[in-house]
């Protein structure tokens, strides 16, 4: 094993105590790097030293107590959840001052409560942060004791944007708030059941407040689109609905139970007119409508921007689920031994080719996908400061757009790969991985939601496309250069140099090199972009309209573009940041060989496109990209283990027998399923069997 050097090993002990030794030790010994180098390099002492407060302090919790795998019934779960909730407002993590010092620490606490179980984690940030960041960046001086209420418990809010009818069409919600000029009131409206507020996470059960988005309308009858007002739903004192008010539960749900999806409607609901939230437009006491933005369409962008701030943040918060799932993957497959070339010896499963092909990959696309994903969170605080600084300038308004245009992208990405990884996990894990205490089905399950809450991913990626469409005109005069705040299209520059590049690796040692997965990419981004962009032209040429043009321009070109841009995105960053020279030289082997992976098995998938668009010819480029892909699994199988040590949590929030740190798969999953509750007892139904026994083909009366 490596070992850290002496002034080193003396921080790290004190965070990072050593893992127990036993059947994972062998892996552990062969691994090229030190775990715990690996984790002080991906994360600063204080960072490690908060994730492990709130580990400790849940795991000496009582009511953060659990049984592996046990299945509460609903109203316990919700009310455990509540309870926790609760607990989390008393342990008060993250003060406000800590968050203004170092926010990252915020994503860091929701995905340390996530880890421990995405119900605590969406329940406590849907009230704390969504509905307090919708306040914070869309009102202004007046909405501030709100704000104080939310983070004193006071009360406890929502964000209600989706309809029983519609959920992606933002335009089409219909609910409505009519100013009433004589009493200087906004009066809110659903006009039926289908414009019901649905699906509100924390509106079922708990919430008293939710910013509910409804079609502004002044009493001179018009309308000026969709604006977000805060509404009183409950009573805090009593949790009974308000006067007007319709609210309930939408029932059980895939994942996340814990969490009380709900549902609202409302009947002359009157609320002070200062309710609405006054960033994009406003409206005076005698009832005049202002707003900075005189186009409607950008309008809905702004009123709309507040939910950029989940997508960036669901994007961590993925990579978080792929990061548990992995982790139990690869420690049972480095402990679960089948078959082997002799009779008397078996093998760990890790050691199959096809194993190491099934998971290193999604290893890989943890670290790559975990990298971005805290660096756009830092992108997205920049984005948050000019909105709390009120600041107007240009660079500003492009900052928003292409935090946007990556996040439309970046969560689809991100939650896909959660989902597929955290799916090849539980099959890899063979039937261990269907038991419920060993997690991956909550993991899964929980996940799932991610792909469509804050906008359906294929919906958003529309989103994506679009802002790249838009740079066409830009690319094709030469003197107007692509820029941006992040730099992510100022490749876009070489557009046409690029698009007459050809793959020249020829062998699996160049494809070694992660540049040419990159160069590969920045091909493939140009080459759809064109593509899109023509099929686009003919569509609207052929079709009867725009709307038509665009929907028969998505499957193999708009979406597969947004989907390659952001790929692209993300191995850039990661490429420039295994490659920086102040990258540990003891990590950089092990973490270019990840970048390469995650570029070539990315990669991989668009074969039929590199071949298409001529960057690929012959044989050759498909079978030493494929080849490489096998070369590094292989590399990288003995370091996995060591991977997964340096960005797994501790085995209390991990939670699955099969994956614990000591490695001791049977004796910890043997005395998991002994602990359950009435394990060894017969049902309590056994007469239904012994006595009762059925006559064959003669149902008994029902009577
Ligand atoms: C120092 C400061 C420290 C502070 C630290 C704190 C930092 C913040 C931390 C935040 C923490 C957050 C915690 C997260 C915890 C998360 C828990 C998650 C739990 C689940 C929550 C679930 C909540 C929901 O689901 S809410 C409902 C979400 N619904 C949707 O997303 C609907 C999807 N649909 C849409 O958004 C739109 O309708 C869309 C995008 C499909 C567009 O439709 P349409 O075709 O009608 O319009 P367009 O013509 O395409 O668009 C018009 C125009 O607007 C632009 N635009 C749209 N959206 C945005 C945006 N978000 N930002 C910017 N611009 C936008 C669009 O690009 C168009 O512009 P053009 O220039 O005209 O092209
Ligand atoms: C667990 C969970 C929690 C949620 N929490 C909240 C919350 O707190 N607050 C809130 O307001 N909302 C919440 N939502 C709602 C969520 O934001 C919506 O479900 C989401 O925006 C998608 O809308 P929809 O369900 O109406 O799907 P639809 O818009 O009806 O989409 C259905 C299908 O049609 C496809 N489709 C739609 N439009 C197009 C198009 N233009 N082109 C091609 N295909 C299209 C979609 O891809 C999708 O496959 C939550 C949802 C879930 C599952």
């Amino acid at each position: 094993m490596i070992t850290a050097s002496k002034s080193d090993a003396v921080s790290q002990d004190g965070l990072l105590p050593d893992l127990p030794n036993g059947p994972l030790s062998e892996y552990r010994r062969k691994a090229s790097f030190n775990w715990k180098d690996m984790a002080m390099f991906l994360e600063d002492e204080d960072i490690i030293a908060f994730k492990n407060k709130i580990f400790s302090t849940l795991e000496s919790d009582p009511l953060f107590y659990r049984q592996p795998g046990v299945d509460l019934p609903l109203e316990k779960y919700r009310e455990l959840t509540f309870l926790r909730c609760k607990k989390i407002f008393e342990y008060n993590f993250l003060t406000f001052e800590a968050t203004m010092e170092k926010p990252q620490k915020m994503l860091v606490l929701i995905n340390c409560l996530g880890m421990y179980d995405w119900s605590l984690s969406t329940k406590y940030f849907l009230d704390t942060q969504v509905f307090g960041v919708a306040i914070g960046n869309t009102g202004s001086e007046r909405h501030e004791t709100i704000l104080h209420q939310t983070q004193n418990m006071e009360i406890f809010g929502c964000l209600a944007l989706t309809e029983l009818s519609h959920g992606s069409n933002t335009k089409a919600i219909r609910t409505t708030a009519r100013f009433d000029a004589s009493t200087k009131e906004f009066i809110l409206n659903s006009p039926d059941f289908e414009a019901a507020k649905f699906w509100v996470g924390n509106m079922g059960k708990t919430a008293t407040h939710a910013v509910v988005y409804a079609q502004l309308y002044t009493s001179d009858g018009r309308c000026h689109g969709l604006h977000s007002f805060v509404v009183q739903i409950r009573n805090p004192k009593t949790l009974l609905p308000m006067p007007g008010v319709m609210v309930g539960d939408i029932g059980r749900k895939l994942g996340q139970n814990g969490l009380d999806n709900g549902f609202a409607m409302f009947h002359n609901v009157r609320i002070p007119y200062e309710n609405l939230l006054n960033r994009t437009g406003d409206i005076s006491s005698s009832g005049n409508y202002t707003s900075a933005y005189k186009d409607p369409k950008q309008r809905l962008g702004a009123s709309l921007g507040t939910l950029s701030s989940g997508r960036v943040s669901i994007i961590s918060m993925v990579v978080t689920n792929l990061k548990l799932a992995i982790t139990i993957a690869i420690r049972f497959s480095a402990t679960r031994r089948q078959f082997g070339p002799t009779e008397k010896e078996e093998i760990p499963v890790l050691e199959y080719q096809l194993q190491q092909w099934r998971l290193i990959p999604y290893l890989a696309a943890a670290y790559a996908l975990d990298y971005f994903s805290v660096g756009f969170f830092f992108n997205l605080i920049e984005l948050q400061i000019g909105i709390l600084m009120k600041d107007r300038s240009p660079r500003q308004a492009e900052l928003g757009k292409e935090i946007h245009a990556l996040s439309c992208a970046g969560k689809p990405l991100a939650s896909w790969t959660a989902q597929h990884g955290a799916q090849e996990c539980r099959e890899a894990c063979g039937g261990h991985g269907f038991l419920a205490m060993n997690r991956l089905g909550d993991i899964r399950n929980d996940n799932d939601p991610n792909c469509t809450y804050e906008g359906d991913n294929n919906v958003l990626l529309q989103q994506t496309s679009n802002y790249l469409l838009g740079l066409v005109q830009s690319i094709h005069e030469d003197n107007a250069p692509c820029e941006s705040p992040l730099g992510s299209i100022h490749f876009l520059n070489d557009y046409k140099t690029i698009l007459k590049r050809k793959f020249t690796a020829s062998t699996i040692r160049e494809c070694l090199d992660c540049a040419v997965a990159l160069d590969a990419y920045k091909w493939l981004v140009c080459y759809l972009l064109r593509e899109s962009h023509d099929k686009l032209q003919q569509e609207k040429q052929r079709a009867a309209n725009d709307f038509d043009a665009r929907n028969n321009s998505q499957v193999y070109y708009c979406r597969s573009l947004a989907l390659a841009f952001i790929e692209h995105t993300v191995l850039q960053r990661y490429y420039d940041y295994t490659h920086d020279p102040s990258t540990p030289g003891s990590l950089q082997p092990v973490l270019k060989k990840l970048c390469c992976l995650y570029g070539l098995w990315s990669l991989n998938k668009h074969i039929a496109v590199l071949y298409q668009g001529g960057y690929f010819a012959g044989e050759l480029p498909g079978r030493i990209v494929q080849d490489a892909i096998l070369d590094l699994c292989a590399q990288l199988k003995d370091d996995a283990v060591s991977l997964v040590d340096a960005i797994a949590p501790p085995d209390f929030i991990l939670n699955s027998p099969i994956a614990k740190a000591d490695g001791e798969l049977y004796k910890n999953l043997w005395s998991a399923v002994l602990q359950g509750e009435k394990v060894l007892e017969r049902p309590s139904w056994w007469p239904e069997f012994c006595c009762n026994k059925p006559v064959i083909g003669k149902p008994r009366s029902q009577l």
